[in-house]
């Protein structure tokens, strides 16, 4: 029989480790003596001391090679939110979920970190500091939160102490910083479409936004204190900036610090998330003849004029997280990184 050669500690692959995430994870992973194959379906960049695999995580056989020798397997592939295909979120967050698991008890992985969200639990209401316990959402927001809910269950319930496979999910929320595809584009696109003159709602909703190298932190702190006798196997663990900050606030300090206006005039939030539902159903019935993707989604209109920050108590305890980057710095560093989006440039 031939001998599997013992994984070594140091070495781990980062399934998305093209996207924005999953970068920001990898370089922090060699700065920590790590060394990282990637498997995406795309590579974005090239980094001395990663091997790229490039592949369809629902493909077993494409993602076994990215595996060899691997004890630890982080997972931050998914499709973009605002891709809205239900087929394809289903597709790669379910079944390819399960592929993965399969593929790193196969492959005879020790650990897998997920990178869930902390929206797996928000119905479009308020929620003030959520702990990890608040149950599920019975009614997700969208298609991607209802298979982020699923993902999250595959891999918790994969935890297996006796066999030596050991999961544990962190969840996010509002990631932001240099190189994000998402919060900071669209808001820029959104302000020179001169569409960001109102605040929904009287602006005082606190929300949480994360800055990436905090949410990198409590993925590698997660990893390397995920040992069968630890507390943490099989459960998920919110990770925020600890700074809940008004939506409006944080939306209006980044839009300032790239030279445009902040959004000044009140609409109230059920005037607007009515004709947002209004455009959704319009959408939705006319797609047949014109395609249109309204800026004001039911979804959009939610996170901009809800509660929703969460309590990070429990990766304090049992993770020892304590965010490394305040706020202040999180949005200075996010501002200058993006001198392309200026105002004129
Ligand atoms: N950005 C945010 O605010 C938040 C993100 N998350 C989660 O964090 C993770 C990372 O998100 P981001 O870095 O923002 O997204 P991203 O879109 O920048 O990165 C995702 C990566 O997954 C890859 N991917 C997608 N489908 C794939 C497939 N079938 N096979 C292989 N690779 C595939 C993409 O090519 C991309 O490089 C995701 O799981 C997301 O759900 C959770 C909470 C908030
Ligand atoms: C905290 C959290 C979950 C953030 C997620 C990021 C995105 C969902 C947001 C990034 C930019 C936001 C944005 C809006 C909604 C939420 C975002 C897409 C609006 C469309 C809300 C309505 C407006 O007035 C314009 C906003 C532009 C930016």
């Amino acid at each position: 029989m031939a001998t599997r050669v013992r994984p070594s500690n140091k070495r781990c692959a980062v399934i998305g480790g093209s996207g924005f995430l999953g970068r920001h994870l990898v370089e922090k992973l060699l700065d920590r003596g790590y060394s990282v194959s990637v498997f995406d379906i795309r590579q974005s960049y090239e980094l001395s001391g990663v091997t790229f695999h490039q592949g369809d995580l629902c493909d077993k056989q494409a993602l076994l090679p990215a595996m060899k020798d691997v004890s630890l397997v982080f997972h931050c592939a998914s499709p973009a939110p605002a891709s809205d295909d239900r087929g394809l979120f289903e597709r790669v967050n379910i079944q390819g979920t399960r592929t993965v698991i399969q593929a790193c008890i196969e492959a005879g992985v020790q650990k897998l970190v997920l990178t869930s969200s902390a929206s797996v639990v928000f119905e479009g209401t308020d929620i003030k500091n959520g702990r990890e316990d608040l149950p599920y959402a019975k009614k997700p927001i969208d298609y991607y939160t209802e298979t982020k809910i699923e993902q999250e269950k595959l891999v918790l319930e994969a935890c297996d102490k006796e066999k030596g496979f050991l999961t544990v999910a962190i969840r996010p929320h509002g990631i932001f910083g240099p190189r994000d595809p998402q919060l900071v584009p669209i808001l820029v696109d959104t302000a020179r479409r001169g569409k960001m003159k109102f605040i929904i709602g009287d602006g005082t909703n606190l929300v949480d936004f994360t800055f990436v190298e905090n949410v990198v932190y409590g993925h590698i702190l997660a990893a390397e204190r995920l040992r069968s006798d630890s507390p943490i196997c099989g459960k998920p663990y919110h990770i925020t900036n600890d700074e809940p900050v008004r939506f409006w606030d944080f939306m209006s300090e980044v839009l300032v610090g790239l030279g445009y206006a902040a959004p000044r005039y009140h609409l109230p939030y059920t005037l607007v998330y009515g004709l947002a539902l209004l455009l959704w159903l319009l959408a939705l019935i006319l797609r047949p003849l014109v395609s249109f993707k309204p800026t004001f989604t039911p979804m959009r209109v939610a996170l901009a004029g809800t509660h929703h920050y969460y309590s990070c108590d429990r990766a304090k305890q049992d993770l020892g997280y304590k965010p490394v980057v305040s706020l202040k710095d999180g949005i200075a560093r996010t501002v200058q990184s993006y001198p392309h989006l200026r105002q004129g440039a």
